[in-house]
């Protein structure tokens, strides 16, 4: 690194840069030579044709893959490339993959509550009398994905929308400072849609967010700062309307208009 990257690097509003970021799958580099950097409290949208290695960097980053060559640098300069994924989770960054992984046959506030950071075992939790701090974190989270008036319901009975929100509050519990969510929105209602763009502002109001997304409308609609990945690499950097009005990116899109697609 040189004097002027590292005088970047060190910039206290950098939360996560990764550096010379190299995956190889057997013989196959999913992410070459990538140097992705953001400030805390950005919200990030990860958009690129299939392939691109999206996931595969989200993925890096909480430490479900490692990587062959370079560094992942979070906050103060702890490179986490080598840490394991519950490591990682400690440290402050919390990951939720497509699939909602919540408990169904437990309340919406159960779940909560069993997300929290805490030393006791999983069901432990829910036989001990919950303190009031505890309560008021459950109120808090359950309110800010709008589903105060359904806490004493179990989770399988909540719409597809109403479930990945669930996840997203039990992410939330676990106060990371780093949230990395893979499509959020997918197969969400347009009304789901639009209140999970308006959650995902809120939360970016103290926590950072990286958003793989590949429903164009949701990311022009909420984005601000985009990265557009391409064949393991960066592609292009920049607001939604510097993106699609980019020669560049609208090929690799296949000739389309990047806001007219689903990728
Ligand atoms: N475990 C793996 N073993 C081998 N190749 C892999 C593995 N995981 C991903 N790849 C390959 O790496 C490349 C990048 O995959 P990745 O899933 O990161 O892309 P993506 O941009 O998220 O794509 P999509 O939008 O389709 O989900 C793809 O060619 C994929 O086939």
């Amino acid at each position: 690194m040189n004097n002027s990257t590292l005088a970047q690097a060190k910039e206290p509003e950098i939360i996560l840069y990764t550096e010379k970021l190299e995956v190889d799958f057997d013989g196959f580099k999913a992410i070459k030579n990538v140097n992705f950097r953001m400030r805390a409290g950005e919200l990030r949208f990860l958009i690129g044709p299939n392939g691109a290695g999206k996931t595969t960097l989200l993925d890096v980053i909480c430490g479900k893959v490692k990587p062959h060559k370079g560094k992942v640098i979070f906050k103060d300069h702890t490179d986490i490339s080598k840490h394991q994924e519950h490591q990682i989770a400690q440290l402050g960054i919390g990951r939720k993959f497509q699939a909602p992984s919540i408990f169904v046959n437990l309340t919406v506030m159960e779940n909560l509550l069993l997300s929290m950071k805490q030393k006791r075992g999983l069901y432990a939790t829910l036989l001990v009398k919950t303190d009031n701090a505890q309560r008021e974190r459950v109120f808090q989270y359950s309110e800010m994905i709008g589903l105060t008036s359904k806490a004493k319901e179990k989770a399988g009975s909540l719409s597809h929308g109403e479930k990945q929100w669930l996840e997203i509050g039990m992410l939330l519990m676990q106060e990371p400072e780093l949230l990395l969510l893979d499509e959020p929105a997918a197969g969400m209602t347009d009304h789901e849609t639009e209140k999970t763009g308006e959650l995902l502002h809120k939360i970016s109001d103290k926590q950072s967010i990286i958003v793989v997304e590949h429903d164009m409308e949701f990311v022009r609609q909420f984005a601000k700062t985009v990265t557009v990945m391409h064949e393991g690499t960066i592609l292009r950097e920049g607001t939604m309307a510097e993106i699609q009005n980019d020669d560049k990116v609208t090929e690799v899109y296949l000739g389309r208009r990047v806001v007219d697609q689903h990728a």
